[in-house]
């Protein structure tokens, strides 16, 4: 439990749609959210469960149908816009239609909290402008014209401009969207260092999962029929909450591992010992071939390291490679 005040707490709230009293969508409710400081949330859940409603709801984008969302003390739908901007910044998902303007430009605009109505900046203001476009490696397409920028440069872009307005909370919608891999990581690593550094409070939404794992200090886990879940990462995969909220037919999530198996665990059953990495590939492409990997099986592979070199023995042959492995497991159980 944190027992400070959250940076922003959500109480009895209902998300969804109304549009007249016959017609209203209720997807999520009633919730008690909080959001603190130093922490990092990560939102998951199924595609359609609701994840960019609540976080629309939160930011006082779209109505709730009921309960009430605070920051600071206030109801977010009672702030003065310009107040509001000081309180919460938002990245969302999507192109930004920034007509002819450059990044530099769009990134220094979220200071507009905090200049004077002609928009001047102060030596203070340039500075975390700097910071900004550095933390998220922006620099270098300062001059480029938004439209000119993929959708990952983008992305960054619009969190630097999240980053200046300088807000003790940050809500980013599917941040991770358009990113590469070594992006993702680098961005889920960045917000979870900012968030322990400056104390912000930051909310996303994601469908990366494994990286939300672990990453985030708290998981939100909304479902498609509205079972809402908070909890520490670890606590949700261990206890089958996270599971069952992915659950699809043909493929399982691995608590040992923490991912998912494209492939089930119901073929022939076969042996193998070794360690580490070996193993664990092993492993891999032996579950990809139909095989189950057990210890109860009479016939093994057995994976001999010695020094930089790999070899893989099964049935009386010895191989340099998995590919090679496979080759006579295929010949040998006739799998085409
Ligand atoms: N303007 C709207 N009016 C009515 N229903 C809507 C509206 N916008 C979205 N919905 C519905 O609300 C549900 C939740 O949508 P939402 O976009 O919040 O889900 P999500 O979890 O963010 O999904 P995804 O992972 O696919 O982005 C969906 O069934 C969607 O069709």
């Amino acid at each position: 439990m944190n027992s400070t005040a959250p940076l922003l707490k959500a109480s009895r709230l209902h998300i969804g749609y109304n549009k007249g009293k016959k017609e209203e969508k209720v997807l999520a409710g009633p919730l008690e959210l909080a959001i603190h400081a130093g922490q990092l949330i990560c939102l998951l859940g199924p595609n359609g469960a609701g994840k960019s409603t609540l976080i629309r709801t939160l930011a006082g984008l779209q109505p709730a149908i009921s309960g009430t969302v605070e920051t600071g003390g206030k109801n977010i739908n009672r702030l003065h816009p310009k107040e509001r901007a000081k309180r919460l910044s938002m990245v969302l998902t999507g192109r930004v239609e920034a007509g002819n303007l450059n990044a530099y430009s769009v990134i220094a605009l979220g200071r507009f909290p905090y200049t004077n109505w002609l928009g001047a900046m102060q030596p203070d203001d340039l500075k975390i402008v700097q910071w900004a476009m550095q933390t998220t490696d922006t620099t270098s397409y300062a001059d480029r014209k938004m439209i000119e920028l993929s959708d990952g440069e983008s992305q960054k872009v619009m969190l630097a401009r999240a980053l200046v307005q300088d807000t003790p909370v940050i809500i980013l919608d599917e941040p991770t969207a358009h990113l590469d891999l070594p992006n993702r990581i680098s961005l889920m690593r960045l917000l979870h260092q900012l968030a322990k550094a400056t104390g912000k409070g930051i909310l996303l939404s994601t469908h990366d999962l494994d990286l939300a794992l672990q990453s985030a200090d708290e998981v939100w886990l909304q479902r498609n029929d509205g079972q809402f879940t908070i909890g520490a990462p670890e606590d949700i995969v261990l206890n089958g909450t996270f599971e069952a909220a992915f659950h699809k037919e043909g493929f399982a999530f691995d608590k040992n591992s923490g991912t998912f198996i494209i492939h089930n665990n119901v073929g022939k059953p076969i042996r193998l010992e070794g360690e580490g990495a070996a193993f664990f590939w092993t492993k891999r492409a032996l579950l990809r071939e139909g095989f189950a990997v057990t210890d109860e099986a009479a016939a093994g592979i057995q994976i001999i390291e010695s020094g930089n070199t790999l070899q893989w023995k099964y049935n009386n042959e010895t191989h340099n490679t998995i590919a090679a492995l496979l080759a006579q497991l295929r010949t040998h159980y006739g799998i085409h």
